[in-house]
């Protein structure tokens, strides 16, 4: 049965939204080619978006999955991650499989970068499973590099007793206070990420994928997520802003650092260097568990 991508408003966001037998839904805007929704048959909102997020076309959405490329963060000199989550992605095939967005360089991104390159974001929906890859390919005549991260922001019912386990023994640079160390075993807490916020980087060994568990055992839905990185998301990023970053984030309410956690499969600490023509791909899957 083909099924049907329609073109929607969604909360505000020229988006391309489809919905399965099952009740399962998935929303993906035209910028950025971010995915703001994915529900569950059973009705449940996995991802985080937040309710203040600009909505003019350009500025960052704030919240569901924005693919940071190419370049992460601060690090480089193109404007904070990258200039692929400010620009209109083309929707290039939508069936009960998934969707594809595409965006390759043009003259808004060779104001920023002078490199040409084909980036997809294929999004597959399954029954209690969503998978995101973004396909990179040099489509230039010289080398380039980059630094990416599917940047998702995973919706939880209270952070502050949301856990997350399969970081232990990996390394670790946490960027509020600068420090570097092994994460000992056991699983992650957030309950004392209030004030401060969350940010660290785990470097991730370079052979094997990452297999992650996101688990909220003392809240009543008991919600759990089984998440798995692809062996090219050499990190992975966590961050929550906290309660002091919120005040300061003018597309995010108050609170509303309590109801997410970004886990985001990152490229970043060694650049990803490109020939002439060569591919590469980074993906993050989630599932119910
Ligand atoms: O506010 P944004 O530009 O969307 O960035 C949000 C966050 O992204 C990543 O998670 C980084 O590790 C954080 O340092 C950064 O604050």
């Amino acid at each position: 049965m083909a099924h049907a991508w329609t073109r929607i408003s969604y909360e505000g966001f020229a988006a391309w939204c489809a919905q399965w037998p099952d009740g399962s839904s998935a929303v993906v805007a035209e910028q950025g080619a971010q995915l703001l929704s994915w529900k569950t048959a059973d009705g449940r909102e996995h991802l985080y978006l937040s309710p203040a997020s600009l909505r003019d076309g350009q500025a960052a959405i704030r919240g569901g999955v924005p693919v940071c490329f190419p370049q992460f963060n601060t690090r480089g000199p193109l404007p904070k991650h990258g200039f692929a989550r400010n620009l209109p992605w083309q929707m290039r095939e939508g069936d009960e499989a998934g969707i594809v967005m595409q965006l390759t360089d043009s003259e808004a991104t060779r104001a920023y970068w002078p490199h040409a390159f084909d980036a997809r974001l294929r999004i597959g929906v399954q029954a209690g499973s969503l998978s995101i890859r973004l396909d990179v390919q040099n489509t230039d005549q010289v080398a380039w590099s980059m630094t990416c991260a599917l940047h998702s922001y995973l919706q939880v019912d209270d952070v502050a007793q949301t856990r997350l386990s399969g970081l232990q023994g990996l390394a670790c640079w946490d960027a509020l206070a600068d420090t570097r160390f092994v994460q000992p075993p056991g699983d992650v807490g957030f309950a004392t990420t209030t004030e401060q916020g969350f940010d660290r980087v785990f470097s991730t060994p370079d052979a094997a994928g990452t297999a992650l568990q996101l688990r909220q055992p003392e809240v009543p839905s008991g919600r759990r997520l089984e998440i798995v990185h692809s062996s090219t998301a050499s990190e992975v990023v966590v961050w929550n802003p906290g309660l002091l970053l919120s005040h300061s984030l003018a597309d995010m309410p108050d609170d509303g650092w309590r109801q997410m956690l970004c886990v985001e499969a990152a490229s970043i600490d060694t650049p990803v260097q490109l020939a002439p023509g060569q591919p590469w791909s980074i993906s993050q899957t989630l599932t119910l568990g």
